[in-house]
């Protein structure tokens, strides 16, 4: 009978070699053929990232749960485990696609390959990586963060190579005190942390919306000067509500419907506790929650750790800055905002969050008093996908509920509980029109025609949505059908509009990639233990003066993406600064609150600077153990 039917079949001369090749392993003893479950072990000198990192040992996604708790490299997978048979049908398939898509257009296959290039220099030599990324950071920033990293998300199960980050799922229950230590640095200064329920305006993307959190980690490296070797991409897997991944036999997350209510948030406090518990300083930052949790985690969470939410908060300071350029730009001074009309589709995490600050805005500049705040509700109208939201609308959304609008006084104004964007634009004739709805093309030639009536000598247009498929608008049309005297700022980049003799319509930039750097560095270094509502508005109010009155009058409210490192420096300064002057501030490192509070304004700008990494190669010296 035969015991070993497949070396049987084996020839000689295979044979052979196979039994030199077992024999040279044997005597360098570090390095063994048969890996094969079943088979005689392999004696492993490493653990962790090194065995994932080793092309030899690596079996990526097929090692199995026992054997990533022995490697210590629990987490640092996606949680789905694959067979052979898997992963080689998923590398197939996305070689495959990238055929088809070529058949289709030349874009995605082409942005795809960029960042495939990137992708592989980051894993081979990140100083190379970050240095590259910065000096071309406006022609990079659209491929490694949106709208690109969008398109990435999308096939990430495909594009996975080597992880990047540490996965939590909800298979993890009771181990994330363990596992956070699996993570190889000892010091993590930044964690953005995804569940991957609202990946920019693509819906749930499950475990693929790791793909954000590395995206925006890439710009605190560029951006803020945060070291990479202490930046945490995190994704939490609690299942997917997505139909097509739940079906897709090469998903690497887990297969089951999300998590709610109890069960999810007992996730997410196990996940912020053990983070905390090991790295006690360091911030993190949520991105692309669903609304339905992105409010209620952040009040959970924003009084008892250094935490914010982009999507609202740098978000809502984004935008305020760019509504007070609007107003600038109108040659009228910033204190005019409370008298903008300004409608806003899309009552989500970003939309309601938008709507809050240029509320609380107003009021402050009205007064800071109750009847301020009362009276500046009134200059917003808010529309989301059942139209104009009113006191008569049946569940409103509690965040959503002080925006809705007195039925009297909608009445005065012709309009009515769901009227459309087009009906509300066309009887407002508002100010401004903000997009946060994630909906492409919502801003119709329809809508943009209403606008051409604004009482506004210089109507603003903001298309926020991602990525650039999201965007409620283009420039093109918005111009074409507005004329050159608007002001247009979008979320992903476009290029500015030829609008023939001479003229530019400019495009703007309106993206919180202009504040999550500052807030995070300025938090960091000024050591608060939170991330106070004052640090947030300090951070807007600095994006909001930075252009010159010279560049607002031009229509160009936000800096150009190459300034990035520029007014990430200034805006981290201002938290500091506030965060002194909040008595929050404990310090970083040999500079404790103390001597904090001795600097002044330009001794924290050059703290700041003079803590920002940059990419240089040090000089390496070997040491024995
Ligand atoms: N530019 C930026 O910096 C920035 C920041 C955060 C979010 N965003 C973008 O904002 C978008 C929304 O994010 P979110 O977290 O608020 O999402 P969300 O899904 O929570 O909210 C979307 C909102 O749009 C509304 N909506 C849907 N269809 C609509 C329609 N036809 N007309 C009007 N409203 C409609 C929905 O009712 C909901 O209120 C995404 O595309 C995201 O990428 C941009
Ligand atoms: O990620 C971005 O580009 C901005 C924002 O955080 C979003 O969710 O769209
Ligand atoms: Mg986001």
């Amino acid at each position: 009978m035969a015991i070993f039917p497949t070396q049987m079949r084996l020839s000689s001369t295979l044979l052979r070699r196979l039994q030199q090749r077992v024999g040279a392993a044997a005597v360098n003893s570090s390095r063994n053929f048969t890996t094969t479950e079943g088979h005689r072990p392999t004696m492993v000198h490493k653990r962790s990232l090194d065995i994932l990192h080793d092309p030899w040992f690596n079996k990526g996604t097929a090692f199995s749960f026992t054997e990533r708790d022995r490697l210590h490299i629990r987490g640092l997978l996606p949680p789905n485990v694959m067979s052979f048979e898997q992963q080689i049908a998923r590398f197939m398939a996305d070689l495959k696609r990238l055929e088809v898509q070529a058949r289709d257009g030349p874009s995605d296959p082409y942005v795809l390959a960029k960042w495939r290039i990137l992708n592989r220099l980051h894993d081979r030599n990140e100083t190379l990586y970050y240095k590259v990324l910065m000096e071309n950071i406006e022609e990079y920033a659209p491929i490694v963060y949106t709208p690109t990293v969008g398109l990435v998300c999308q096939k990430y199960s495909g594009l996975f190579r080597r992880p990047r980050g540490m996965y939590f799922s909800a298979a993890d229950r009771g181990e994330m005190m363990s596992m956070v230590y699996n993570w190889p640095a000892d010091q993590v200064d930044m964690i953005v942390v995804t569940d991957g329920s609202r990946i920019l305006g693509l819906g749930d993307l499950g475990v693929q919306g790791i793909g954000i959190a590395i995206g925006k980690l890439d710009l605190y490296v560029a951006a803020a000067g945060i070291n990479p070797q202490r930046v945490l991409p995190v994704m939490i897997d609690v299942g997917t509500d997505n139909e097509n991944l739940l079906k897709d036999p090469l998903y690497l997350g887990l297969q089951e419907r999300r998590l709610d209510g109890e069960e999810y948030v007992e996730v997410i406090d196990e996940f912020m506790e053990a983070v905390f518990t090991r790295w006690p300083h360091v911030i993190v930052q949520f991105e692309d929650f669903q609304s339905k949790w992105a409010f209620k985690l952040l009040q959970r969470y924003r009084n008892n750790y250094r935490m914010f939410n982009d999507d609202v908060q740098g978000t809502a300071g984004v935008a305020i800055a760019g509504l007070l350029g609007a107003v600038r730009a109108q040659g009228r001074p910033m204190i005019d905002f409370p008298k903008m009309k300004i409608v806003v589709a899309g009552a989500g995490s970003a939309g309601i969050g938008v709507l809050n600050a240029a509320r609380k805005t107003m009021a402050r500049m009205l007064g800071n008093t109750e009847i301020a705040f009362e009276s500046a509700r009134s200059q917003f109208w808010v529309v989301d996908a059942k139209g104009l939201i009113t006191e008569s609308r049946e569940n409103v959304d509690p965040d959503a509920r002080p925006f809705a609008r007195k039925i009297k006084e909608i009445e005065r104004q012709g309009l009515r509980e769901g009227a459309t964007l087009a009906e509300v634009v066309h009887q407002v004739k508002p100010d401004v029109l903000l997009g946060l709805s994630a909906v492409g093309g919502l801003f119709s030639k329809e809508v943009l025609e209403a606008l051409k009536h604004s009482t506004s000598t210089r109507p603003a247009i903001f298309p926020m949505s991602n990525p650039t498929r999201n965007a409620e608008c283009t420039p093109e049309e918005a111009f074409s059908i507005l004329g050159d005297n608007i002001i247009f700022a979008s979320g992903s980049p476009f290029k500015d509009v030829d609008l023939g003799n001479g003229h530019v319509g400019h495009c703007n930039q309106a993206n919180n990639m202009f504040l999550f750097p500052g807030i995070g560095l300025g938090t960091l270094l000024s050591g608060s233990r939170i991330v106070s509502d004052g640090m947030l508005q300090a951070a807007a109010e600095c994006l909001a003066g930075y252009m010159t009155e010279e560049e607002v009058l031009k229509g160009i409210i936000y800096p150009s993406i190459s300034r990035i490192r520029d007014i990430t420096k200034e805006v981290a300064a201002a938290v500091v600064k506030e965060a002194i002057e909040e008595d929050l501030a404990e310090g970083y490192r040999e500079m404790d609150g103390r001597e904090l509070r001795k600097l002044d304004e330009a001794q924290i700008s050059e703290f700041v600077e003079n803590n920002m990494w940059s990419p240089d190669y040090p000089t390496l010296i070997y040491k024995k153990d």
